[in-house]
This record gives structure tokens, C-alpha cells and sequence, in this order.
């Protein structure tokens, strides 16, 4: 049978069982299964393993195998997949695990506040002041583990061979990593560029995280780490490249936050905002907006199409490439290179 002949409502009973996909997960992860299964190991090991009784651990099993976290054995054993290997297990430098169990609770708790939400009034204000702390949590577990794994690799992917501008890994730059997070961003800035130089502007608390980061790698004579609110203050320093990911969602003004950092690049200066963006076509919209509906409900802001590049036109930059990035945490996120005009 091919998926032509199913019937229409399947994709609606594909959703209502993914929410048995997702819990199946979430307790592998919680049990740190994919570490136990690095081993093959029986349905009798596991059990022993986990000290859940055997019962019904083959069914758990073989829905996360249907899943491609589990792979077959001989001898009637089990063990964790490459793709669970990689990012699902402690031993993995791209370990996800963190990133993925808060990815499945938050979207779940937004699930639960849904119908509330479309009765109330949006307070982006309160939310943005409320979230500095938050955000340094996030940058010591699921924005760590995303950046390592994800968002570091796309930067180089960009940088090797979506780019249309070149910089050469000798050039004596100084970049800005804006909205760092926990900053493995501005710290593979600066290992590719080795003659660069670099600032890392977050909140203080997760600026701190990032600080950490930085000190652990050596790295902090040449990566400067300035804190502050962005809808208030702007990082000191003029630059050659400033690197903006996933943060104007963020803000109060994106007008207001765009003319700020432009005026923070030097004359030809290059920017490399990316932000996923709701675009007028159906499966794109599929794509995005199950991750950024939580906020846009709350009042935080999602571009349309077009808007960023409107943006950086109006406040004196000539936008060089727009790309669709595919590969960042989430969905699509839309790559806008922008020149800041002598
Ligand atoms: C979704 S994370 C993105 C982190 C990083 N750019 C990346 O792509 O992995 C958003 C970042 O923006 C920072 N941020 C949000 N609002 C801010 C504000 N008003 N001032 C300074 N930083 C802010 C958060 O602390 C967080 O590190």
C-alpha cells in the first residue's frame, strides 16, 4: 500500500498517535535507555537494567525501534540506533537529550495554556523582563546542547558553502555574537578566524554562562563577553561581522533593534541575521509555526516574509543573499546577509 492509498484522516490519527511516540521517548530519555542499550541487551536485561518489571517493555521497545531509536540485535537483544547514539546518549558530543525532553515539556505546556491564550491580551513586555534568568538555564542545557550539535554545524555549512561572500580564515576581524546564549557560536567564530577577535552580548546571567564557556576554551583574550537588555542597551564596539540568530523574536522593536545593530557595523561591515519567519505558503507555515505559535501568542514577534529584508534596507544595509536554512534547531530559519553601506 503507498501513502496515496490511505485514507485522508490519517494524517490526523498520525498526530493523535505521536503523542504516544513522544512519551515513549521522553521515558527513554528520563531512564537514559539509549546509554543502558549501548550494550545489546534482552527485553529480561532491560528490565533488570531499569527496574521496570518485563511485561510490557517489548512493546516500548519496539515502537522506539518503528521510530528509529532502537536497532535489532542477534540473539533476540536490542541496541541504541546511530541516529539515538549520536544525540540521544551521555557518551555523545552532540548529546541532545536535555534539548529534546525540554523541547517536548515546553511545546506540551503551551498545549495546556492554548485555549487560555486566545483570550488574553498580549504582554510581551512582562515576559521579556521575566525570562533573563530563564534564558541563562537554558544556556547551561538545551541551548548548549542545540549549539554543539546543530547550530555550530550550520554556521560552518553557511560560512563553507551557502555564503556568496567570502572571509577568509586569515582576515583580522572583529565580530559580534549578538544573543549568544551560552557562546559556542562566537567560540567557533573564533577558532576559524584565528586572527579575529570577538564580543559576546547577552543578559548578565546568561552572559555569565557564556563567560564560563569562554574561560573553559582559553579563549577569553579574545573573546570579550559584555552583558545588558538588548531593548536598552547596545554591546560597545564597531564590526566587521556580527552574527544575530533567534534572538529579534525576542525584542520590543525590531525596527528599533535592526537600526541598533547596524550602527554597530563598521563601513561594509557584514550581518548574518537568522530567524525563522512565517512566509504566505502552506507547509512552510506547517514547518514553523507549531514551534513559534507559543510565542506569537504571547506577544513575541515572528517576521513575515520580506519583513527583515525590509528592515535592514531601511537602516542602511544592502541585503547581499536570503537563504532558507534548514538545518537549525527546530524549522527553518530564514539567512539574511546584509552590507552596512560605506
Ligand atoms: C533563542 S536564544 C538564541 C541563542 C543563540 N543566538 C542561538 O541561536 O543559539 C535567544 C538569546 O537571546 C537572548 N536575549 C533575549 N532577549 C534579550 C535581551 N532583551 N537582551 C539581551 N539578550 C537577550 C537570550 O538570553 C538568549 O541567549
Amino acid at each position: 500500500m503507498t501513502k496515496l492509498d490511505c485514507h485522508e484522516l490519517q494524517t490526523f490519527w498520525d498526530l493523535a498517535g505521536s503523542q504516544v511516540k513522544i512519551k515513549a521517548l521522553e521515558v527513554a530519555l528520563s531512564r537514559s535507555l539509549f546509554d543502558v542499550l549501548l550494550e545489546p541487551c534482552s527485553i529480561e536485561e532491560i528490565a533488570h537494567k531499569l527496574a521496570i518489571p518485563s511485561a510490557n517493555i517489548k512493546g516500548w521497545i519496539d515502537l522506539l525501534w518503528s521510530m528509529g531509536c532502537v536497532d535489532t540485535a542477534v540473539d533476540n537483544k536490542y541496541i541504541t540506533s546511530a541516529l539515538a547514539k549520536r544525540y540521544m546518549t551521555s557518551v555523545s558530543a552532540m548529546d541532545c537529550s536535555q534539548a529534546l525532553q525540554f523541547r517536548f515539556q515546553t511545546l506540551r505546556h503551551f498545549t495546556e495554556q492554548f485555549e487560555a491564550l486566545l483570550y488574553v491580551s498580549k504582554n510581551h513586555t512582562a515576559l521579556s523582563s521575566a525570562m533573563a534568568p530563564l534564558w541563562a538555564k537554558a544556556a547551561k542545557a538545551q541551548i548548549f546542547q542545540e549549539q554543539r550539535a546543530v547550530t555550530v554545524p550550520a554556521l560552518d555549512r553557511i560560512l563553507d558553502r551557502v555564503l556568496n561572500v567570502t572571509i577568509a580564515a586569515e582576515t583580522p576581524l572583529h565580530f559580534l555574537d549578538l544573543g549568544g546564549g551560552p557562546g559556542l557560536v562566537a567560540l567557533s567564530l573564533a577558532r576559524r578566524f584565528p586572527n579575529s577577535t570577538g564580543v559576546l552580548f547577552d543578559f548578565p546571567e546568561t552572559a555569565k554562562v557564556a563567560y564560563k564557556n569562554v574561560i573553559a576554551e582559553k579563549l577569553e583574550h579574545r573573546i570579550e563577553v559584555q552583558s545588558g537588555d538588548l531593548n536598552k542597551q547596545s554591546p560597545n564596539g564597531q564590526f566587521d561581522l556580527i552574527w544575530c540568530s533567534s534572538v529579534l523574536h525576542f525584542l520590543d522593536d525590531a525596527n528599533a533593534a535592526i537600526k541598533r545593530i547596524s550602527a554597530l557595523l563598521k563601513p561594509n561591515g557584514i550581518l548574518l541575521i537568522l530567524h525563522a519567519e512565517q512566509t504566505a505558503e502552506k507547509k512552510q507555515c506547517e514547518g514553523v509555526l507549531p514551534f513559534y505559535l507559543p510565542m506569537v501568542m504571547k506577544g513575541n514577534y515572528l517576521p513575515k516574509q520580506g519583513e527583515i529584508a525590509a528592515l535592514l534596507d531601511q537602516n542602511g544595509l544592502d541585503v547581499l543573499q536570503s537563504e532558507e536554512i534548514t538545518d537549525f534547531p527546530m524549522s527553518s530559519v530564514w539567512l539574511y546577509c546584509g552590507r552596512k553601506v560605506q
